[in-house]
């Protein structure tokens, strides 16, 4: 049977970064609560890099169900967990620190493992396969929501242009000892794991983007890491921008609404 083609893109493009965050906090409190309505639980990957600080909307938030939240990291980088490189370090100081969320549903890495970089990919898919396996049928898991960042070589989650783990379309997990960004030790969520949530949102801010996030919006065949997410049917992708990252772009904005 054909699978319907994927949604198109939403992009939304706000003032400046600050003004992203509050719209920001808004929808994810919205993919929240539709969640919980579902199942009764919030499944939710996060990235490292400038995303953190921009899910500061949420602290303070009576409508946010922190017990609810299931926590995983769409990449980490392989060093001890309160080492300033590490994704989990960066979340915890910008927001899980500053929230009453139980500590046994944010998922980091094995650090007894961080010698051997087949052994933590794995551990850490079998976390998720923990978490989805036996709740849905799927092949792949289907987060709730996913929150990406993009960097200005377009590469998103540990994903970088021109590497071989861009056609990995068979793991969940996978690891890379030559990040060409350091440090260069890290896992990654593949492509397929990335495609098959719900939603997946974008947040991109800053001139040093401008050239990127026209060359993944309007020019999507010439492959960037960024452009090939592409969340199957029914998922739906968003992009959170401020007016800086979007100049150049050409593609259709979307006045954010709930
Ligand atoms: O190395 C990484 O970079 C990307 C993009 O970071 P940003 O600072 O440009 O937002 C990030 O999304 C990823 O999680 C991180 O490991």
């Amino acid at each position: 049977m054909a699978h319907p083609a994927p949604h198109p893109a939403i992009l939304c493009s706000f003032a400046d970064a600050d003004s992203i965050v509050e719209s920001l906090a808004a929808f994810v409190v919205q993919a929240q609560k539709e969640s919980i309505d579902k199942k009764g639980r919030f499944t939710v990957a996060l990235s490292g890099g400038s995303l953190p600080k921009m899910l500061r909307g949420l602290i303070g938030n009576p409508a946010v169900k922190w017990d609810k939240w299931h926590v995983f990291y769409v990449d980490e980088r392989v060093v001890p967990l309160d080492h300033p490189d590490s994704n989990h370090f960066s979340c915890t100081n910008h927001l899980f620190s500053k929230v009453a969320i139980p500590q046994n549903q944010i998922h980091a890495l094995d650090t007894t493992l961080l010698d051997d970089l087949e052994e933590l990919a794995d551990a850490y898919e079998k976390e998720l396969i923990r978490e989805f396996a036996q709740k849905d049928a799927a092949r792949f898991p289907v987060f709730d929501l996913v929150l990406l960042g993009m960097g200005p070589d377009g590469h998103t989650a540990s994903l970088f242009p021109g590497h071989d783990l861009l056609a990995e379309d068979d793991r969940w997990i996978a690891f890379l000892d030559d990040s060409p960004k350091p440090p260069p030790k890290r896992i990654t969520f593949t492509f397929p794991v990335l495609n098959h949530a719900a939603r997946v949102v974008f947040v991109a801010a800053g001139k040093e983007k401008v050239d990127t996030l026209r060359q993944v919006l309007d020019d999507p065949e010439a492959g960037l890491p960024a452009s090939r997410v592409r969340p199957v049917f029914p998922g739906q992708l968003y992009w959170f921008v401020d007016d800086a990252a979007s100049a150049a772009v050409q593609y259709p904005r979307t006045p954010f609404k709930l």
